[in-house]
C-alpha cells in the first residue's frame, strides 16, 4: 500500500517537542522522501544542545511511523550544525580567477531546504533580465561542464552573467569554477553568491553538507530551489544560467513554475541514446510551456592532439539533425577535448583560456547573445 506524505506528516505532528509545538510545526522535519516502504528524512536541530533534547523523540517518530501500513524501514538523521550561528567569513575573488580556496567550511547558518511559499506564479527573479535552463536528457553529457563554460565565455564577451547550480544530485559547479570548500555569506535572510571568472555563482551544494540534499523529494525542494533564486543577492543580471540535474524530475519542474524562466538549452552528445532522452527532456519543457530555444551537441568531434586525425567517438551530427527534425534551432557543437575535463576538474574553465575550444564556446556565446537569448 503506498504511504502517503500527508500520513506521514500527520503521525509527525503528533510528536510534542520540548518548549511547546510539534516536530512539523517547529519546521524540524527536513528532506523527508518516501520511497517505496522507506521514509527518509533528517531531523535539524538549531544545536548540539538541541538535538541532545530531541533524541528521545527521534525513537518515538521511528516507532509511529513503523506503525503506519506499508512502511517497513524508517531512517531518521537527527542533525545540528556543526558551528555556532553566524556567516563564515567569505574570501574575496581573485581578478580574473576564483576565489581562492579555505578549505571545507562548515556549511553557512542559512537553512536551506524548506517548504516553499506560495506564490501565484512564475515570477522575475529581481534583477535579472533573464533566466535561461540548461537540461539535458541523459546525465554525464557534459550539460554543467557547458553550463560553467558558457558562463564564461558569456562574461568574456561582456554580459553580467550569474549561474545557479540546481544539480542537487551532483552539484559540481564549485568543483569547475575552482570555488571547491568555500562558503558563501549569509546574514540570515539573504545569501552573498561567489564570484569566479566574471561569473556570480551560487550552487546548492555550497549551502550544506554533503549529500543531504540527495534524499529532497518534491515541497523541500521545490522550497530550496526558491530560496536559492530569491534571497540570492545576484545584483543585476543580463543572464542567469540554471544548470538543472539530468532528466525530467522535480527540479524542473519547481524552477518552471516559480520563475520565469526565458527559455531551455539543451545539452546533448551525438549518440542516438542521448537524443531519445534529451527528446524527453524537449517534450516536458513543452508541457512546462518554456520556449527550448535550441540544442548544443557537446562531445562533438575528436581531434587526436598527436596526429590531428579527426574522429568521432559519439558519432557526428547528430543533434543537428535532430534540431532540423524538431525545428528547433541548432546552436553550437563542443569538441570532445581532454583539455575540457581537466580544465573542470582543475576548477578552471577551458572556455577562461585561448585556443579551438574557447573558440567553440565563443561562438557559442555569441550565437546566443546575437540572438538575443543572453
Ligand atoms: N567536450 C568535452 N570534452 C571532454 N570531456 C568532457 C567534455 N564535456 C564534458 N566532459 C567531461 O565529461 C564528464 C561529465 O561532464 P559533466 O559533469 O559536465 O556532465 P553532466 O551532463 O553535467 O553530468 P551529470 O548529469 O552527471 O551532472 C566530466 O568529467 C567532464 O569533464
Amino acid at each position: 500500500m503506498a504511504i502517503s506524505r500527508e500520513n506521514v506528516l500527520l503521525a509527525l505532528q503528533g510528536i510534542a517537542v520540548p518548549g511547546g509545538g510539534n516536530l512539523v510545526s517547529d519546521d524540524l522535519v527536513r528532506a523527508l522522501s518516501i520511497d517505496a516502504g522507506t521514509i527518509r528524512f533528517v531531523i535539524e536541530a538549531k544545536d548540539a544542545d538541541a538535538a541532545r533534547a530531541l533524541a528521545p523523540l527521534e525513537a518515538e517518530a521511528r516507532a509511529r511511523l513503523l506503525a503506519l501500513p506499508g512502511v517497513e524501514k524508517v531512517q531518521i538523521v537527527l542533525t545540528a550544525p556543526a558551528a555556532p550561528r553566524g556567516a563564515p567569513p567569505q574570501v574575496a575573488a581573485r581578478s580574473g580567477g576564483a576565489s581562492a580556496s579555505g578549505g571545507a567550511e562548515p556549511p553557512p547558518s542559512l537553512k536551506i531546504g524548506r517548504h516553499p511559499t506560495p506564490q501565484a506564479g512564475p515570477l522575475p527573479v529581481s534583477g535579472v533580465a533573464r533566466i535561461l535552463a540548461i537540461g539535458s536528457g541523459k546525465g554525464g553529457v557534459g550539460k554543467s561542464t557547458l553550463t560553467s563554460n558558457l558562463a564564461v565565455a558569456l562574461a568574456r564577451a561582456g554580459r553580467r552573467v550569474g549561474l545557479l547550480d540546481a544539480d542537487i544530485y551532483g552539484p559540481s559547479q564549485p568543483r569547475m569554477l575552482g570555488l571547491t570548500g568555500q562558503r558563501p555569506r549569509t546574514d540570515g535572510q539573504m545569501i552573498e553568491p561567489l564570484h569566479a571568472f566574471g561569473v556570480t555563482v551560487m550552487s546548492i551544494g555550497l549551502m550544506m553538507k554533503e549529500g543531504e540534499a540527495l534524499v529532497w523529494r518534491g515541497p523541500m525542494l521545490m522550497g530550496a530551489l526558491q530560496q536559492m533564486l530569491n534571497q540570492v543577492k545576484w545584483g543585476e543580471l543580463d543572464v542567469l544560467l540554471v544548470d538543472l540535474p539530468p532528466g525530467t524530475g522535480d527540479v524542473q519542474l519547481s524552477l518552471c513554475q516559480k520563475a520565469q524562466v526565458s527559455g531551455a538549452i539543451i545539452v546533448s552528445t551525438p549518440q542516438d541514446v542521448a537524443l531519445i532522452d534529451a527528446r524527453r527532456a524537449i517534450d516536458m519543457f513543452d508541457k512546462l510551456k518554456t520556449p527550448v530555444l535550441g540544442l548544443v551537441e557537446n562531445m562533438s568531434s575528436y581531434i587526436c592532439p598527436n596526429c590531428g586525425h579527426e574522429a568521432h567517438l559519439f558519432g557526428h551530427g547528430g543533434v543537428a539533425a535532430e534540431a532540423q527534425q524538431l525545428g528547433l534551432p541548432f546552436l553550437g557543437e563542443i569538441p570532445l577535448n581532454l583539455d575540457v575535463r581537466l580544465a573542470g576538474d582543475a576548477g578552471t574553465p577551458v572556455a577562461a583560456g585561448e585556443g579551438p575550444v574557447p573558440d567553440a564556446f565563443a561562438r557559442l556565446a555569441d550565437r546566443l547573445i546575437g540572438g538575443g537569448m543572453a
